[in-house]
């Protein structure tokens, strides 16, 4: 399979004329190759993007809502090839690859009814017989920038709303799951969107994503990946006061009082820590648990984790897929030595999985320390893999504080029965995202996505939040007095 740019509807390589290979994590070998594009292929785009945004701003919304409904049919048709692409490019097990094309056929038809809706304002004048509205206006050609873990919704989050509110996209997809790209690409085309409006550029976050990040035509960026990047695109931004979008990493917790139902909290536990092998920006990777239960919680997650079966995505019965490269399994095996080098207790894993069956690929078994203060490096920052920390306290109020105390603010988690606990952690947990009897994992893309301190700046994937990020706000004022009136005058 070769992997080509898609712009202005015309499948191309780069000027380059390089291309990478495409590797499966499950073994290692590679399952195709990807252009690598530079700064000329960015130009190529972006100049295709502006001419096109024009004639796609007056097409009137619900008639451009009509693209993402044809985009959700063929989607929800080709599900399961897609889905099985996902878990053969990226790793994670194939229920959960159809989950994730899920999210995006779901996009498509919320986004498609915003057509209908993208409602503005309309509001009282302060003068006689004037009229005064706001409408959202489209922005122009906007840049997105996405990561490997989740290829197609995230990129769905973000294109659909762009491209309903009138603007023209260019992406920049993540090297490691270029398919992805190509497919959805390959839909908007078959659903008929004008070309230009959707652009693909596939190479180097250094040099495709600097150079769009730095690019005078497009005047949005949505971003979504690690702190670090994020903060170099954000710097950037400034520099040339540049709307942006940051969605980056996450330190989410799971907080399990001593009224919960333990069951419940280990099978959250499990699927929150461990589902797409722990590399989920929602991942739970610290389980703060009250003192009275957490001897009764590890005994039922250790015999949980047990049953686990960490193998190749595609195979029946696997719970647990490999992470997405060498230097991944690298970086998780480092932050596990950091654990036990500053006193945290090993419970379970710990160590790669390198056996005959697990050859080639990229395998790390789900691993749980206990014995963890809030000041430990691995209680701290995101590991992004199969790694997860117990952390004991004595009161809801000691939890929310642990909770509280990282740098990061996406998603947190409370397992209890009491209602005044449950509404406190609500209001007090300081995450843009709260569960309450439920994992960590598991947005509905109709509600906002995001979060507080190091995880963004404020903005919001998903829901009705995400045209905040693609549109601009347009006050008008229609005066039919005959007369020429003067706000802001005292006669
Ligand atoms: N908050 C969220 O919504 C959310 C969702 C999923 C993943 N994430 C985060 O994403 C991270 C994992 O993804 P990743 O490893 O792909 O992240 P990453 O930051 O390495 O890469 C993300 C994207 O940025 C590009 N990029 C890299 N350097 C760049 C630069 N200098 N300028 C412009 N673009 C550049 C990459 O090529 C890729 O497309 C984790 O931190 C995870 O928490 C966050
Ligand atoms: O990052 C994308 C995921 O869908 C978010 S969640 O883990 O399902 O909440």
């Amino acid at each position: 399979m070769k992997v080509l740019n898609y712009i202005d509807g015309r499948w191309m390589p780069s000027v380059s004329e390089q291309f990478v290979p495409i590797i499966n994590p499950a073994n290692g070998q590679s399952i195709g190759e990807v252009t690598v594009s530079n700064e000329q292929d960015v130009e190529q785009a972006v100049s295709a993007a502006k001419r096109a945004q024009k004639a796609w701003a007056l097409v009137p919304a619900p008639k451009r809502a009509e693209v993402l409904y044809k985009v959700g049919m063929l989607l929800q048709e080709r599900k399961e090839q897609i889905a099985r692409l996902l878990t053969m490019e990226m790793g994670k097990v194939i229920e959960e690859a159809r989950g994730e094309v899920q999210e995006g056929i779901d996009m498509a038809f919320y986004m498609a009814g915003e057509g209908r809706r993208l409602f503005g304002d309309t509001t009282p004048s302060e003068l006689p017989n004037k009229f005064a509205m706001s409408v959202r206006a489209p922005i122009g050609v906007v840049g997105l920038i996405t990561p490997w873990n989740f290829p197609i919704a995230i990129a769905t989050w973000k294109s659909f709303p762009a491209i309903v509110a009138g603007n023209a996209v260019v992406w920049k997809p993540a090297l490691e799951t270029p398919i992805m790209a190509q497919q959805l690409a390959q839909i908007f085309e078959q659903a008929g969107l004008p070309n230009g409006v959707f652009n693909v550029v596939h190479g180097r976050g250094s040099v495709v994503g600097e150079s769009f990040v730095e690019h005078r035509d497009v005047k949005v960026i949505s971003f979504t990946g690690s702190n670090e990047v994020g903060r170099r695109i954000a710097e950037t931004c400034g520099r040339h006061l540049k709307k942006v979008s940051l969605e980056m990493g996450g330190k989410n917790a799971i907080i399990v009082m001593d009224d919960a139902d333990i069951d419940l909290a280990v099978e959250a536990i499990i699927w929150s820590a461990f589902g797409t092998s722990g590399q989920r920006c929602t991942a739970c990777s610290r389980i703060i648990v009250h003192e009275r239960v957490r001897q009764q919680l590890e005994e039922r997650l250790l015999a949980a984790m047990n049953t686990l079966t960490v193998g190749n995505g595609l195979e029946e019965g696997v719970k647990v897929g490999p992470v997405i490269n060498q230097g991944a399994l690298q970086k998780i095996h480092h932050y596990v030595q950091i654990g036990k080098n500053e006193g945290a207790t090993l419970l379970a894993g710990g160590y790669m999985l390198q056996d005959e069956q697990y050859k080639g690929g990229f395998y790390y078994a789900p691993t749980l320390f206990t014995n963890v203060t809030p000041e430990m490096t691995i209680a701290r920052e995101e590991i992004f893999g199969p790694v997860t920390s117990i952390i004991s306290v004595h009161s809801l109020e000691e939890a929310i504080e642990v909770n509280n105390s990282v740098d990061y603010g996406l998603s947190s988690a409370i397992f209890t029965h009491d209602i005044h606990r449950a509404f406190t952690a609500m209001r007090d947990l300081d995450t843009g995202i709260v569960y309450i009897n439920a994992g960590t994992t598991g947005a509905e893309i109709h509600l906002p996505f995001g979060g507080t301190k190091g995880t963004g700046n404020g903005h919001r994937d998903s829901g009705v939040a995400a045209l905040d990020v693609f549109t601009e706000w347009k006050s008008i004022y229609v005066d039919y007095s005959g007369k020429l009136q003067r706000a802001q005058i005292d006669v």
